[in-house]
């Protein structure tokens, strides 16, 4: 299966066409490839751990739709359960038993969630999660991370990671200050920073908003005590603390990040995986903020497909496989063999690098690192990567097009994937 010199006629062909039809010829940034250089490929379709291009390639994909694919693609019970589904329907606009299950799903699983809301994506989660942490304390003031992404919804676009950082941007041109304004920054994994704020701007700050381990720079994870001295400072001065799980939930235990650190924040967004390849978002949190979303509250927030019964299947579905015996130790296993391998690789063909995995998520910076925030992950050799990338790609492994993105393993990855992987980077990287 290994590609050396794949054929992409039929990719630069439809991609040509899609350039002349959507901006950059996608429907997302971050695929356009624009920081590895080459083209995207155009897929057909996915199964299990692969992907197929319009050619007829194969590769072993890393991406898994950007995370939601943590059983693998179109696993057969998450497509049976879909079809008995669709029989009923596409969208109700109108309560189900559905959401219920979904709902009680999450909420036993999320150390913080007491009563949830669904949306159609991570943005929408995001958005009506830092409406809600205003309206609760009365302020106005946020903090974020600079690399953390938390969609695309004007007041996060300040510092932002993902296709942001990809395409180093500088903070969006259409959004107006008045809108960032209230969005202060700190440093990844710098309490200090964040302590400066808070006495700064005293009792302004509704809450710090912050994914627990970043995958939106690349692979961040928290230096031990940065969760609990956020959840510490954040009691103190009345805030709030908000974990975007929208990536690390489900993903990195089957609780998210703040049941595999024991930090339980007030408030949590997700997305991805609780939609199993379905557009779909959350956010929940305690029951006395929660309480203030309309109708029972005052806080307007609403949505036509939410809760969108296909979504919620999906979402079902793909809990019940996750709670399966075993699980998250194979995920762990896999995943640790990959980027321990990959790691071991770097170091043998004579290039710097750190990296390392929780879980299914992963990640490798071409630096000697380490890496504790986004200036860090900024000293990665980018020109390397993309030569990696391409070397992968052609040897029939597809990576994130983006340093700045985390990669995912899933359930149906196998053993053998793996060691055809890190085959593949070595011999990428002994030419690099
Ligand atoms: C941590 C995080 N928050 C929010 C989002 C936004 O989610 P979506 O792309 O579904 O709008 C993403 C991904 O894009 C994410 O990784
Ligand atoms: N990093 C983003 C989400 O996690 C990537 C998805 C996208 O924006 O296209």
């Amino acid at each position: 299966m290994v590609n050396t010199t794949i054929k992409t006629t039929k990719s630069q062909e439809i991609f040509a066409a899609a350039q002349n039809l959507m901006p950059g010829g996608v429907s997302s940034p971050v695929r356009a490839f624009k920081s590895v250089g080459g083209q995207p490929i155009v897929f057909d379709r996915v199964k299990n751990s692969y992907i197929w291009d319009v050619d007829g390639n194969q590769y072993i994909d890393y991406v898994g739709t950007w995370g939601p694919a943590i059983c693998g693609h179109a696993h057969p019970e998450v497509i049976a359960a879909l079809h008995e589904a669709l029989e009923k329907g596409t969208s109700f606009g109108a309560p189900s038993v559905l959401e219920n299950l979904l709902a009680e799903m999450v909420i036993d699983a999320v150390p913080s969630i007491e009563m949830v809301r669904f949306v159609n994506s991570g943005t929408e989660a995001c958005m009506a999660v830092l409406r809600l942490m205003r309206a609760f304390t009365n302020r106005e003031k946020i903090i974020k991370f600079e690399g953390c992404y938390h969609g695309h919804a004007d007041m996060f676009l300040v510092k932002a990671g993902s296709g942001v950082a990809t395409l180093g941007l500088p903070d969006s041109p259409g959004v107006p200050k008045s809108a960032t304004s209230h969005t202060l920054t700190a440093p990844y994994n710098d309490l200090e920073a964040v302590k400066a704020l808070f006495a700064e701007n005293r009792d302004e700050i509704a809450g710090v908003i912050l994914e627990p381990v970043v995958g939106n720079a690349g692979f961040i994870t928290p230096d031990a005590g940065f969760l609990e001295g956020l959840r510490e400072l954040t009691h103190e001065h009345g805030a709030l603390l908000v974990f975007d799980e929208v990536m690390t939930g489900f993903r990195i235990a089957y609780g998210g990040a703040q049941e595999k650190f024991g930090v339980t924040p007030d408030l949590t967004t997700l997305g991805k995986v609780i939609g199993g390849g379905l557009p779909v978002g959350a956010y929940g949190g305690r029951r006395d903020i929660m309480s203030m979303i309309a109708p029972a509250g005052p806080v307007y927030q609403a949505g036509t497909l939410s809760g969108n019964p296909l979504a919620m299947t999906a979402g079902i579905k793909t809990l019940e496989l996750l709670q399966r015996p075993g699980t998250y130790e194979y995920l762990e296993q896999i995943t640790r063999q990959l980027a321990d391998g990959l790691l071991q690789i770097a170091q043998d063909t004579g290039h710097p690098a750190c990296g390392g995995n929780i879980s299914a998520m992963f990640g490798l910076f071409f630096t000697s690192g380490p890496v504790h925030n986004y200036e860090d992950a900024k000293r990665s050799d980018m020109a390397k990567f993309g030569r990696f990338h391409r070397g992968m790609l052609d040897r029939g492994v597809y990576l994130a097009p983006s340093q700045f993105e985390a990669g995912f393993t899933s359930l149906a990855h196998t053993e053998a994937d793996i060691q055809e992987t890190l085959t593949a980077a070595r011999e990428v990287l002994s030419t690099l």
